[in-house]
């Protein structure tokens, strides 16, 4: 039995399954609030995108985002499937080292990029550099000179495309802090510094117009402005890209106002977009690059709870309370994000009621889901809340010193620690005492 829209079973004893296995049994055998991915999900929605290249007999490469959720683990699966790998900082490079990624592999962000990080990326000659401001190419050019190395990068522009989702996370419109605008000629002059510089192979644009996308429109029209700016560098300059990384920001299913578009979707209207502005142009067919994260892990994990307090107050609101919240899953006090979930014990039990499912941190934003239909609900019942795959372990904090959440991964029917459980001791360990 298929769980409405979202991928997951329910077995003979009326309880959800993930990959096969009882998610009562995985929260009774590692503790709740517990992270759980289905494996072999993230690993069909990474060959969605590959075989979407592969149709459209493009070359293309597809860099997981790892920021949506990045673990030693993860990035061995992304490395199995073949994926690129984007990162942002040191932290996700160290990351990447540990799980023994392929270092041609990676590519790096990040809108203020440390000395160290540049110099680390230099040192473990990773596949590019995305450069986003000044700044960057300052730095970039003195870690080449000090260690007489050279590096492939692209250029990230904001297009000035606004899309239809959150404004925290939107990145392509013009008053963005990431990118070269191109509108006013900034990536003209950075695209001048480095298009004939010794060090550096400069191999293309960059952009990324936003997160949680439903439509293939916006990427066609970052990809026209991509080409207008373009067809002024053939004609000035007789450059013509090796790439066009047109980002991630692909939509997911979190609620039924969600529809997301089948993965191939948007890499067909990506090449069809640049296809059509190549051929007018007589320009030469560039890579397509795009940097999927929550599209790849978000529908394959869910997260496991045990509910706790209640608080009736009639005529208004029925709270239920969770032993985590905000400090797993900042979503929802961050962008008003919504999220379905089911009692994991009786997920097909008739719904009686809508209740609140609120967080344990001490702040009153700390709640998951406002309004929830639930079946007859007890303390000690486990809650599946789905989709929490992406920026949910990635930005779990420690606030009132909730240790983080273990990680498990479920494939083949078998369940498999790949996150620990912090400890108080973890909580702790940096701590100092003061005399
Ligand atoms: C530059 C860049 N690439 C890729 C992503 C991944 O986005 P998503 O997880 O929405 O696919 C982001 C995040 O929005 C990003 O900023
Ligand atoms: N963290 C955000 C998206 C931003 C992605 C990174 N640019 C989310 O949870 O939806």
């Amino acid at each position: 039995m298929i769980i409405d829209t979202h991928p997951f079973t329910v077995n003979e004893k009326g309880h959800l399954e993930i990959g096969g296995l009882d998610t009562l049994d995985l929260a009774k055998k590692y503790g709740t609030p517990l992270y759980v991915y289905d494996v072999a999900l993230i690993r069909n929605n990474a060959r969605s995108f590959v075989q979407a290249f592969t149709d459209t007999g493009i070359k293309g490469k597809v860099a997981y985002a790892s920021k949506a959720f990045s673990s030693i683990a993860m990035l061995q699966v992304a490395k199995q499937e073949g994926l690129c790998l984007d990162v942002i900082s040191e932290g996700e490079l160290y990351t990447a080292l540990q799980a023994d990624f392929p270092t041609e592999r990676i590519h790096m962000h990040g809108n203020n990029k440390s000395l160290e990080e540049i110099r680390m990326a230099v040192d473990y000659e990773i596949g590019c550099i995305v450069i986003d401001n000044f700044h960057d190419i300052d730095l970039l050019e003195e870690v080449l000179a000090e260690k007489q190395k050279q590096m492939d990068v692209l250029i990230r522009v904001t297009p000035g495309v606004e899309s239809k989702t959150h404004q925290y996370i939107m990145t392509g419109n013009e008053d963005s802090k990431f990118g070269f605008d191109l509108q006013n000629g900034q990536a003209e002059q950075a695209f001048k510094r480095l298009y004939e510089h010794q060090r550096i192979r400069f191999q293309g644009l960059h952009c990324h117009i936003g997160s949680q996308i439903f439509e293939t429109s916006g990427f066609q029209v970052a990809t026209d402005l991509l080409f207008s700016e373009l067809e002024k560098w053939n004609n000035k300059y007789q450059y013509q890209p090796n790439v066009l990384n047109l980002g991630g920001g692909f939509g997911i299913r979190y609620t039924k106002d969600d529809q997301p578009l089948p993965l191939d979707n948007y890499i067909k209207s990506m090449a069809d977009a640049v296809q059509a502005h190549v051929q007018k142009l007589s320009m030469k067919m560039p890579e397509i690059w795009i940097e999927p994260g929550r599209s790849i892990v978000g529908n394959a994990g869910i997260t496991l709870y045990t509910i706790g307090s209640n608080k009736q107050i009639p005529g208004i609101r029925e709270y239920y309370s969770i032993d985590g919240g905000m400090a797993d899953n900042i979503r929802p006090a961050l962008y008003n994000a919504g999220y379905e979930a089911v009692i994991a014990n009786h997920p097909k039990k008739p719904i009686v009621k809508e209740v609140s499912i609120a967080g344990k941190c001490c702040e009153s934003g700390d709640m998951l889901i406002w309004d929830l239909p639930v079946p007859e609900i007890n303390s000690g019942d486990v809650l599946a809340v789905f989709s929490t795959g992406a920026y949910s372990y990635s930005m779990a904090s420690h606030y009132n010193r909730l240790p983080n959440a273990a990680v498990v991964f479920v494939e083949n029917g078998r369940d498999q620690l790949v996150v620990r459980r912090e400890t108080y001791q973890d909580v702790v360990r940096n701590d100092l005492s003061y005399e």
